[in-house]
C-alpha cells in the first residue's frame, strides 16, 4: 500500500478542514474533533521529524487553546458543557475548615459522580441530535474521522472489511463511547486522570469502557505483543495497513495502539503525562498483517524496542513502586526525612500497594522488619485464614485489627517540628528522650532507654496532638491516635478488647507511638461512681502499659494528652514518667503562627501590623490564633457584593489586610480562662517535668 507523505500530500486536507472549522457550519463537537485531530497530526508530524520542535510547540499551543476554548465553554451553542467546573464546585463544597483537608475527588470516583454522569449524558444527547448518522458513526470512534486526520491516511484507505468492522465497532461503542471519548470534556478529564492515550490519527483509541476500566485496574489486563488474545474477534484486522503507530483493534478489552518508531519522541512530546501510556503497545495487528510493505513491517520491527517501554503506571502505582524500591534498599526502617520521614500508619506502613486491601500485621521474616506483607501488595485481608498471623495477634479479633486500621491509624500529612510554634523546651526534651532513642535504640540502652509513657498537659488547642504526631513522624514510628472518650463511648462493651488489640497491633508495628487524647477520661481517679466498663478499660490499659514498660525490647511510646491533668490518678501518673506542660503560645510563637499562615495567603500585612496582631492576641491558644487568621481571611470576601462572588476571579479578591484582623478580633476570643491557666501552672509545679 502506498504511504502518503504526510506533510505534502494532505496539505489541502488540512486547509479544507480549517475552512470547515472557521466557516461556522460545524457543531462544537465537530470543531473539537478537528482541533484534536490537528493536535494529533502536529504531534505525529513532529515525531516523524517533518516539522521542528519549535514549530510543533507553537502549533500545538495554538490548537490546544482553540480546543480547550470549546470544551471549557458552558455555552451550549459554542461549547461542550464541560462539567469540570461543577466537579470543582463539588470538591470545594466538601472542603471543611480543616487546613488538612484533602479532596475526596479522585480519578477513581470522579466518573461516578452523579453530576458527571448527567453532564456526559447531556453531552451525548446533544451530540447525537447534532450529528448526521454517518458522521456519528465515524466520530463515535473518536479522533478518527476522514476530516479529522488531515494529511494522514483516511479511513477510506482501510480495507472495506475493515471499514465495515469499524462502523460496527463504532455502533457498538456509540452507546458508551461518548461518555468518555465523544464528549471532549470527558476526554479532558481522562487526560488529567489517566495519562493520555498516544492517539495518532492512525489509531483507534481505546474505547471508553476500556479506558475507564484500565484507569481502575492499573491497566494490567492487556495481553501484550502479538498475543492472539490481544485482538478480539471484534478487532479490526488492519491487514495491509499496519504501520508505525498503527493499531486498529476496536477491542474493548485491549484497544491498544502500537507505538510508532518515534514513540520515545512522542512520549517526550506529551511530557510528563505520557511516561508510558494508558495503552500498552500491542503488535497483534501487525502480526496479523501479511503485508510485506516496508511501512507495515516497520511497525512490527519495533516490537523489541517497544517491549522495553515501561507499561503505564498511575501516579499511585508509581508511588507505591518507588516506596517498594526504597524499602528494598533500606536495611531497616526508613530513616526520617526532614519532613517527617516516612509516615507510617497501621496498615499503610505495611505497604498495601495501590490495589491491595488492608493487610494485617504479620511476623517479621528474615529480619525484614516490614514483614512479609511488604512484598505482597496483593496480600489477602486479615480474615484470610491462609495469611500468616503474628503470634501476638492470635487472640485478637480480625475485626478489631481492621477497626484499628480504619479508625485509629492516622491519615493526615506528616508534621515537622517547625510546624509547631513555640514550646521549645517540650520539643527539645521530646527529641532527646523520645525521638533519638527511637531512632537509635542501639545507643539509647540501659539508663538511656526511652520512657514508655509521657504526658502532655495544658490548655486546649496548644499543639499537643501536633506534638504527638510529630514524634511519630520524626522517629519513623507508626502513629496510632485515639481519643480515650471514644474508647469508652464508641466501642461500648468493646473498649477493653480495643485497648488490648491496639497494643497488640502496635507491638507488631514497632516502633509505634500510641497517642491517647483526653487520657484523663481513661485514667481518672477511681471512684465509687465509676462505671464497671470504664474500670475494666482502665485496668486493661494499665496492664498493657505495664507490659509495654516491662518488655525492654518493645519500642512503643504512649503519649497521653490532657486538659485536665489533675484528674489523672496516681497510678497512671506514675507510669507516664515525663509530664510536659504545653502552655499557651508566647508572643514569638503567636507571631510565628500568623506569619506562617499568612505566608500562604494573599496578604498585605506589614511587620508592624503583625506585631500589633501578636500584641492584641495575648492569651490566645495556637488554635485560637489559627481561628483568628481564618476569620480575617474571610474579610476580603465579606467586603464583596454577593453578586460579585459568582463572577470574580480569584486574583481580583483583595489581599487580607489589618482591618480584617481588627474585625476578626471582635469575634474570636481566647478560649482559655486565666483561672484555668493558674491550675495548669500549679499542677506543672507539682508534677510537671519542666523547668
Ligand atoms: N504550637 C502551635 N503551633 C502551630 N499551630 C498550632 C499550635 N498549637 C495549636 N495549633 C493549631 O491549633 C490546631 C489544634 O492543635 P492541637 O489539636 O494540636 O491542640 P491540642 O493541644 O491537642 O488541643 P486539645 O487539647 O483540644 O486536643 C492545630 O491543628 C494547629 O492548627
Amino acid at each position: 500500500m502506498e504511504t502518503p507523505t504526510h506533510s505534502t500530500v494532505h496539505l489541502s486536507d488540512w486547509q479544507k478542514s480549517y475552512f470547515a472549522i472557521t466557516s461556522g457550519t460545524c457543531t462544537p463537537g465537530q470543531k473539537a474533533d478537528e482541533y484534536r485531530a490537528k493536535i494529533l497530526h502536529i504531534q505525529y508530524a513532529w515525531a516523524n521529524s517533518e516539522i521542528s520542535q519549535v514549530c510543533a510547540a507553537n502549533l500545538f499551543k495554538k490548537y490546544a487553546e482553540k480546543y480547550s476554548a470549546i470544551i471549557d465553554s458552558d455555552n451550549i451553542e459554542t461549547g461542550l458543557n464541560n462539567y469540570a467546573e461543577n466537579i470543582l464546585t463539588l470538591a470545594k463544597c466538601q472542603q471543611n475548615d480543616s487546613d488538612k483537608w484533602q479532596s475526596a475527588l479522585t480519578t477513581d470516583n470522579v466518573l461516578d459522580l452523579k453530576c458527571v454522569q448527567e453532564r456526559m449524558q447531556a453531552g451525548k444527547n446533544f451530540h447525537s441530535s447534532q450529528m448526521a448518522p454517518a458522521a456519528a458513526c465515524v466520530l463515535a470512534d473518536k479522533g478518527v474521522s476522514s476530516s479529522a486526520a488531515p494529511g494522514l491516511p483516511k479511513l477510506s484507505n482501510l480495507s472495506s472489511a475493515g471499514e465495515t468492522e469499524l462502523c460496527a465497532g463504532s455502533a457498538k461503542c456509540a452507546s458508551r463511547g461518548p461518555d468518555l471519548l465523544e464528549h471532549p470534556s470527558s476526554s479532558k478529564s481522562l487526560q488529567s486522570s489517566v495519562p493520555p492515550v498516544t492517539k495518532t490519527p492512525y489509531m483507534l483509541p481505546a474505547s471508553s469502557a476500556s479506558l475507564n476500566e484500565q484507569g481502575h485496574t492499573g491497566f494490567q489486563a492487556t495481553p501484550l505483543f502479538g498475543s492472539k488474545e490481544a485482538t478480539s474477534s471484534s478487532s479490526l484486522k488492519a491487514s495491509g495497513n499496519c504501520r508505525d503507530g498503527q493499531h486498529l483493534s476496536a477491542s474493548s478489552q485491549s484497544a491498544v495502539p502500537a507505538w510508532s518508531t518515534s514513540s520515545g519522541k512522542r512520549k517526550a512530546f506529551y511530557g510528563l503525562a505520557d511516561e508510558g501510556s494508558t495503552v500498552i503497545p500491542s503488535l497483534a495487528a501487525c502480526q496479523a498483517s501479511t503485508s510485506a510493505e516496508t511501512s507495515s513491517s516497520s511497525g512490527c520491527r519495533n516490537r523489541n524496542e517497544e517491549s522495553s517501554i515501561p507499561s503505564f503506571r498511575t501516579a499511585k502505582e508509581q508511588l507505591w513502586a518507588d516506596q517498594q524500591k526504597k524499602s528494598q534498599n533500606l536495611p531497616q526502617r526508613a530513616p526520617v526525612s526532614s519532613h517527617g520521614g516516612v509516615k507510617k500508619s497501621l496498615g499503610a506502613g505495611r505497604s498495601r500497594g495501590p490495589f491491595g486491601k488492608f493487610v494485617p500485621p504479620v511476623p517479621k521474616q528474615d529480619g525484614n522488619e516490614n514483614g512479609g506483607a511488604q512484598s505482597k501488595p496483593h496480600a489477602r485481608g486479615p480474615t484470610d485464614p491462609l495469611l500468616p498471623v503474628d503470634e501476638r495477634l492470635k487472640n485478637i479479633e480480625p475485626k478489631m485489627v481492621e477497626l484499628i486500621m480504619h479508625e485509629i491509624m492516622d491519615h493526615g500529612p506528616p508534621v515537622n517540628w517547625d510546624d509547631i510554634a513555640g514550646v521549645e523546651f517540650a520539643k527539645a526534651t521530646i527529641k532527646e528522650i523520645v525521638v533519638w532513642p527511637m531512632l537509635r535504640p542501639d545507643i539509647f540502652t540501659g539508663l538511656r532507654g526511652p520512657p514508655k509513657g509521657i504526658l502532655l498537659f495544658g490548655p486546649p488547642g496548644t499543639g499537643k496532638t501536633l506534638i504527638g504526631k510529630c514524634i511519630a513522624c520524626q522517629s519513623g514510628a507508626t502513629f496510632f491516635s485515639i481519643s480515650a472518650s471514644s474508647l469508652t463511648s464508641k466501642w461500648v462493651g468493646e473498649g477493653e478488647k480495643m485497648v488490648r488489640a491496639l497494643f497488640a497491633v502496635a507491638r507488631c508495628q514497632q516502633p509505634a507511638v500510641i497517642f491517647i487524647d483526653e487520657i484523663d477520661s481513661l485514667l481518672s481517679q477511681r471512684g465509687d461512681g465509676e462505671h464497671e466498663s470504664s474500670r475494666r478499660i482502665k485496668t486493661e490499659f494499665l496492664v498493657q502499659l505495664d507490659g509495654a514498660t516491662t518488655s525492654s525490647e518493645d519500642r512503643i511510646l504512649v503519649v497521653g494528652a490532657t486538659n485536665r491533668p489533675q484528674e489523672i490518678d496516681e497510678a497512671a501518673r506514675r507510669r507516664l514518667v515525663k509530664r510536659l506542660y504545653i502552655p499557651l503560645p508566647e508572643a514569638s510563637a503567636r507571631k510565628q503562627i500568623v506569619t506562617r499562615l499568612m505566608s500562604k495567603e494573599h496578604c498585605s500585612l506589614n511587620e508592624e501590623e503583625i506585631d500589633l496582631i501578636v500584641k492584641k492576641s495575648n492569651g490566645f491558644s495556637g488554635a485560637d490564633m489559627t481561628q483568628l487568621c481564618r476569620e480575617a481571611s474571610l474579610g476580603p470576601i465579606r467586603s464583596l457584593q454577593s453578586t460579585d462572588i459568582a463572577t470574580i476571579m480569584p486574583e481580583q479578591v483583595r489581599p487580607i489586610a489589618f482591618l480584617d484582623f481588627e474585625s476578626a478580633f471582635r469575634t474570636v476570643r481566647p478560649s482559655v480562662s486565666s483561672k484555668d491557666l493558674e491550675l495548669y501552672e500549679t499542677w506543672n509545679q507539682t508534677f510537671g517535668c519542666g523547668r
